[in-house]
Order: C-alpha cells, then sequence, then structure tokens
C-alpha cells in the first residue's frame, strides 16, 4: 500500500519585508500564488524511516532527517504515538534552493500521505499548525491557490484570484540561501528605517479582476535587491526577459529562480524560447497559476481510497 501526494511550487507576486525580529525571523507581507510545477511524494510502510528522490537536482537534496519530508512524517508520528516507520520517495520537479519552495512542499506532501497511510486522523487545523512548526512556507504548499502570509508568513489568508496567470520560470546555475537572502536584506538595510510590511490594494485586486496587465504593474520583492546583490548575474536574466516582452520579471521570494509575468500562452512560448537562447539561465519552465495545494493522488489498484486536501 503506497500514498502519493502532489504538491504545488510557489511564486511570491508581493514580498514586503520588514525589519528583523527579535527571534531573527522577518514580518512580512507575502502573497503567495502556487504555480503549476509539482513535487510528488509517495510513502509506504516499511522497516524504519527512509528518504529517496529522484528528478530535476536531486543529487542536492538531503536524504537524512533533516530533509522536510522526514521531519513532518516525524512531527506527525511524534504527536500520534506511531512508530514512523515509513519509506518516503520524492519525485522532484520543483528546483532546490531556487526561492519556489521545493523542501516546503515535500514537507506538507508528506505531512499529508502519512496521515493517509497511517489514517491518522490529523485536522486540517492540526495539519496547518505542524506546517507552521515545519517553516514560514509549509502551511501555503498545503492550502495552494493563492494567499496572503503574515507573521514570518505563516499566518495565511486565502485571496480570491479572478482566471488564470500565465509564467515563465527560468532556473538558475547554482541555489541560493534563503537565511543569507534575509542577511543581506539586513546588510541593506542597516541606518535606515524598515517600513511594516503592508499588503498591495492595488496587487490584490488584480489579482481578484484575473487581470495580468494590473498584477504587472502590482509585483514587487523586497528581497530582490539582496538576491541581486549575492547573485548580480541575476539581473542579465530580468532584462532577457523583459526584453522578450514579459509584463513583469522579478526574483521568485528569496531567489535565484526569476519569474516573468506573461499575457498568454502565446508569450509564454516566446519569453521562454528567448531566455533559452540567451545564455544567462540553466533551465526554463513554462506554468499556470493558480494550482492547487497538497493532494492525495488515485491510488493505483487496490491501495487506500483517495482524499483531498
Ligand atoms: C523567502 C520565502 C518567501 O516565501 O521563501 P523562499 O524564497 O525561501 O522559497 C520564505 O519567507 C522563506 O520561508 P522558509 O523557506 O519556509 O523559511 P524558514 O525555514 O521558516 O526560515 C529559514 C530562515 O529564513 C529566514 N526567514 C524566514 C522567514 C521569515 N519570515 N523571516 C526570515 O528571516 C530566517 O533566517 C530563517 O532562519
Ligand atoms: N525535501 C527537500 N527538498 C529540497 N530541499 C530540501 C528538502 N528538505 C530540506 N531541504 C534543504 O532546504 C534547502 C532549501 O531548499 P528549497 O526548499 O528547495 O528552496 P527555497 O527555500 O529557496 O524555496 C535546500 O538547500 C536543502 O538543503
Amino acid at each position: 500500500m503506497s500514498v502519493t501526494v502532489r504538491v504545488p511550487a510557489k511564486v511570491n507576486v508581493q514580498l514586503a519585508v520588514g525589519a528583523a525580529r527579535p527571534d531573527g525571523f522577518h514580518d512580512l507581507a507575502n502573497v503567495f500564488l502556487a504555480v503549476g510545477l509539482y513535487d510528488e511524494v509517495t510513502v509506504e510502510p516499511a522497516e524504519e524511516l527512509s528518504v529517496t528522490c529522484a528528478g530535476t537536482d536531486a543529487d542536492q537534496v538531503p536524504l537524512d532527517r533533516t530533509n522536510l519530508a522526514a521531519r513532518a512524517a516525524l512531527a506527525l508520528a511524534e504527536r500520534r504515538g506511531i512508530e514512523p516507520a515509513v519509506r518516503i520517495h520524492i519525485a522532484k520537479d520543483i528546483p532546490v534552493a531556487g526561492g519556489m519552495a521545493g523542501g516546503s512542499a515535500d514537507g506538507a506532501g508528506a505531512l499529508l500521505a502519512c496521515n493517509e497511510l497511517w489514517q491518522a486522523g490529523a485536522s486540517r487545523a492540526e495539519l496547518l499548525a505542524i506546517c507552521a512548526d515545519l517553516g514560514s512556507d509549509v502551511p501555503f504548499s498545503l492550502v495552494g491557490g493563492a494567499a496572503l502570509g503574515t507573521g514570518r508568513g505563516e499566518r495565511l489568508t486565502a485571496l480570491e484570484v479572478g482566471g488564470t496567470f500565465h509564467w515563465v520560470f527560468a532556473m538558475a546555475g547554482r541555489g541560493l540561501s534563503t537565511p543569507a537572502v534575509f542577511r543581506e536584506f539586513d546588510r541593506l538595510a542597516e541606518g535606515r528605517a524598515v517600513p511594516e510590511p503592508v499588503a498591495s490594494r492595488d496587487l490584490l485586486d488584480a489579482l481578484a479582476a484575473g487581470d495580468p496587465d494590473a498584477l504587472a504593474a502590482a509585483v514587487s520583492n523586497d528581497l530582490e535587491p539582496a538576491a541581486l546583490s549575492l547573485f548580480p548575474d541575476l539581473a542579465r536574466t530580468l532584462d532577457a526577459g523583459r526584453t522578450a516582452g514579459a509584463l513583469a520579471a522579478l526574483v521568485s521570494g528569496s531567489g535565484p529562480t526569476t519569474a516573468f509575468l506573461v499575457r498568454d500562452p502565446e508569450s509564454a512560448t516566446k519569453v521562454a524560447e528567448a531566455l533559452r537562447t540567451s545564455g544567462t539561465c540553466r533551465s526554463v519552465r513554462t506554468a499556470t497559476a493558480p494550482a492547487p495545494g497538497a493532494r492525495v493522488l488515485p491510488s493505483p489498484r487496490g491501495t487506500t481510497a483517495p482524499a483531498d486536501a
């Protein structure tokens, strides 16, 4: 018997960052949008906990108990008094350390999958609380769609999205560490007052209207200067996408993946091709948004019945 859960990547269409808090985190107004690039997490009973990973960047994924999928299984098992005897396999399609919440996706996926496999019966609220303990981005991976994250990004309010948005993503040749980018944000902010992070009304209206031009005018990422400071070549990728006709070009979260909002599928193909030939990135993908959150996939013959998140 096995259970497989599919979980989306995210892009942050707004990432407003406040001053560093005493606990080292930053308060955010984090507008998450789930995009149609997915990892799949499969769990099945085993003698002991193990993690395997295949696919894009699989060699960069830790296979020990620091893996967010393993941590999620352990957290649920501990709460429920269950032996965490489970084999976890991650089929990876979300770039690693790319600012698209791939590790968070695997954490949320493993949690939902183990809840199903073990028939552990954790409620949605309990799953969300475990997600928040695992990382700031993990609750959103469970929920998907679009949401405003406040606090360190873990407190979610679902947002209305009035249409399909088309995106192109350029993957960089190396990753960027999220803590390093926040540290660089603090360094760049030294000596100036950092305003409270607030969600943009124009941006929320653009999402609700499904209007790509209005969304393009409103996107912003306060971590972008820090990511560019640590990885200056990203400016060339952003320029290549803009020149090819993207409505907006921005760094995804803490980077280094760059995200390009385009008007329609034709424009996505054109911008993707221009980025591929620009020599400024490692690979290019297109995807639409919003995508649903973590979902149990229908099981192959005779295993557990599918259940939505
Ligand atoms: C920047 C964002 C934007 O969505 O995503 P990524 O670009 O990493 O995907 C997130 O805030 C990343 O969330 P996540 O990757 O879950 O981070 P966590 O594990 O909670 O924290 C890792 C480290 O990032 C920094 N951190 C994270 C969140 C936050 N609100 N303030 C912070 O300062 C802290 O240094 C923390 O120790
Ligand atoms: N299941 C996982 N998949 C990817 N990375 C993981 C996973 N579990 C832990 N990590 C660690 O988290 C780091 C950040 O990875 P990831 O979540 O992909 O990026 P980001 O935080 O930029 O969205 C990786 O460098 C890796 O060391």
